[in-house]
């Protein structure tokens, strides 16, 4: 038997003493999603890694626009999580994060091997047939062969067969001889980095979506097994065996009255009608912005032509603004019906931006060569706080609310102007991939009516990278339904205008404890 060697202190790595805590702050209010304009306080996202790089040998093949520079993709993305932390206080994760997490528990990695383990095939390949092979060739295409090569692999390992979703091809070129491969053919999940996509999170929760794509069908069952590891509640799935399709890109909450959700290239009528009959949505109102003459995938989902900024304002690709634009988006709006519960429908193919004027909202028009390079798939932090990755579409945000703020009466304007922040961040290399940072964040948010409380954090928790670094200032928010337990720490008087988020700061309290 091999000698097994205990170092006298063993490092425990990071990844593994948080999951208990996640999961216990995470519990204390419903994971759901009312207003793009509400504070985040759970991110997931996808860092660039190798699979990444095989999307970039045939960029086009695998829905990307370029091909990626992986060293510079992994800082952008790097930097947009740690612009997220810092403004928000939110618990931002990547699935490789999550999916290492807890696995020093034999269960959590037992559920790590057996994920693994679907995601690993074998092919008998070059006219080889099953019953071509001798016992022993059979036992070694068997699921417990599989299972006995995962038991032995790092939890590293396991993410990264996940990730890459390898089939082994077998031959047997020579039939007296016993079986080989040379060949492993992948189906690696090049797009993963746009959590955004496999679901949407309503006012009512997430509901699992269906992806309409091939090369991103694996994609919604690792984020069900990422969410299941978090304790997050499913509270619908669409019915992809019934041909309805509907990616999270598509859907933009706009408060407890509203919601858009897109209908085009991605999404169908079948999966919205899912979503009404079944009640998922949660909002009185859903507004279906009906896409019939781009379909075009430089404007695939509804978050690449249309950001909210806030409950008045929002930005819109000038290429599908006014009636006499080609590729123009038209309106389908349902309502509650208090009686029958049913949502009816109340107005019929409204060109989207008469519709937003309607609906009181400020339009500021992004020139289409900015939108072409994801210039209108803004991440709203919260409270009119704005990530942004084009200047140009940053400095249009901005300019409005300087204008408005000139002129006293902001006369053209029939809402209040856009007060908020703009964070200009580069994302360059995940722009290659045809997204940007909506389309790169699952997001759940604080509900609208969250209170904000200023105060200081007690220092002594950190630093750890997947937690707020308690040594800057924060912002705590509590909710007169949802109130979260009180911190056990002590709140100093001091007073920064930066935020602390309760909920997180007592996940951290527990791992203190630890
Ligand atoms: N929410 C979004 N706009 N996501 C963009 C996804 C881009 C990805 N390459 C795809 O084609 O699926």
């Amino acid at each position: 038997m091999q000698d097994i060697h205990v170092p006298e202190t063993v490092p425990v790595e990071k990844s593994y003493y948080n999951l208990s805590a996640v999961q216990e702050s995470l519990a204390q209010s419903p994971i759901f999603q009312y207003d793009e304009n509400d504070i985040p306080r759970l991110v997931i996202t996808h860092e660039p890694e190798f699979a990444q790089t095989l999307g970039s040998i045939h960029p086009d093949a695998f829905l990307f626009s370029k091909a990626v520079d992986l060293k510079l993709a992994k800082q952008q993305h790097r930097n947009f999580r740690e612009t997220i932390r810092k403004h928000t206080g939110a618990l931002v994760f990547t699935v490789r994060e999550i999916l290492l997490m807890g696995c020093d528990d034999l269960r959590h990695r037992a559920e790590l091997e057996e994920f693994a383990s679907h995601c690993i095939h074998y092919r008998l390949e070059n006219g080889l047939k099953q019953e071509d092979l001798s016992e022993k060739e059979v036992a070694l295409l068997d699921d417990e062969y599989k299972r006995a090569s995962l038991k032995k692999m790092t939890d590293v390992q396991l993410v990264d067969v996940i990730m890459s979703q390898p089939t082994i091809i077998i031959e047997k070129p020579d039939p007296s001889k016993h079986f080989v491969s040379h060949k492993i053919e992948m189906e690696p999940l090049t797009n993963l980095t746009f959590c955004r996509d496999q679901q949407i999170t309503t006012a009512k929760g997430v509901v699992m979506g269906s992806m309409n794509m091939v090369q991103r069908q694996m994609e919604t069952l690792l984020m069900l097994h990422v969410f299941k590891k978090l304790g997050i509640p499913i509270v619908g799935k669409i019915p992809a065996e019934e041909g309805a399709t509907l990616e999270g890109g598509d859907f933009l909450p706009g408060g407890s009255d509203i919601c858009f959700i897109g209908c085009g290239l991605r999404t169908n009528m079948k999966a919205i009608d899912y979503m009404l009959r079944n009640d998922l949505f949660g909002t009185r109102r859903v507004a279906v912005v009906e896409d019939k003459w781009d379909i075009n995938p430089d404007r695939l989902h509804l978050d690449t032509v249309f950001g909210l900024l806030d409950a008045h304002n929002c930005i819109v690709s000038e290429d599908i603004i006014g009636e006499e634009s080609k590729i123009k988006r038209l309106v389908t709006e349902y309502v509650k019906n208090d009686i029958s519960g049913q949502y009816e429908i109340s107005v019929k193919e409204m060109e989207f931006t008469h519709y937003l004027r309607e609906n009181k909202y400020n339009i500021i028009p992004i020139p289409a060569d900015v939108q072409l390079v994801l210039g209108c798939n803004i991440l709203n932090i919260g409270k009119g706080r704005i990530i942004c990755t084009h200047e140009t579409c940053g400095r249009l945000i901005v300019e409005q609310a300087m204008k408005a703020s000139a002129s006293s009466s902001s006369s053209e304007l029939t809402s209040p102007p856009f007060t908020g922040s703009v964070h200009v961040i580069p994302f360059s290399e995940i722009v290659s991939m045809n997204g940007g940072v909506h389309c790169a964040s699952f997001v759940c948010r604080y509900p609208p009516d969250a209170q904000f409380v200023t105060r200081m954090a007690t220092p002594g928790f950190g630093p750890m990278s997947n937690v707020p670094n308690l040594s800057s200032p924060v912002l705590s928010v509590s909710h007169s339904e949802h109130t979260l337990p009180p911190v056990s720490t002590t709140p100093t008087t001091k007073t920064f205008s930066a935020p602390l988020i309760r909920g997180v700061v007592h996940g951290i309290a527990s791992l203190g404890n630890q």
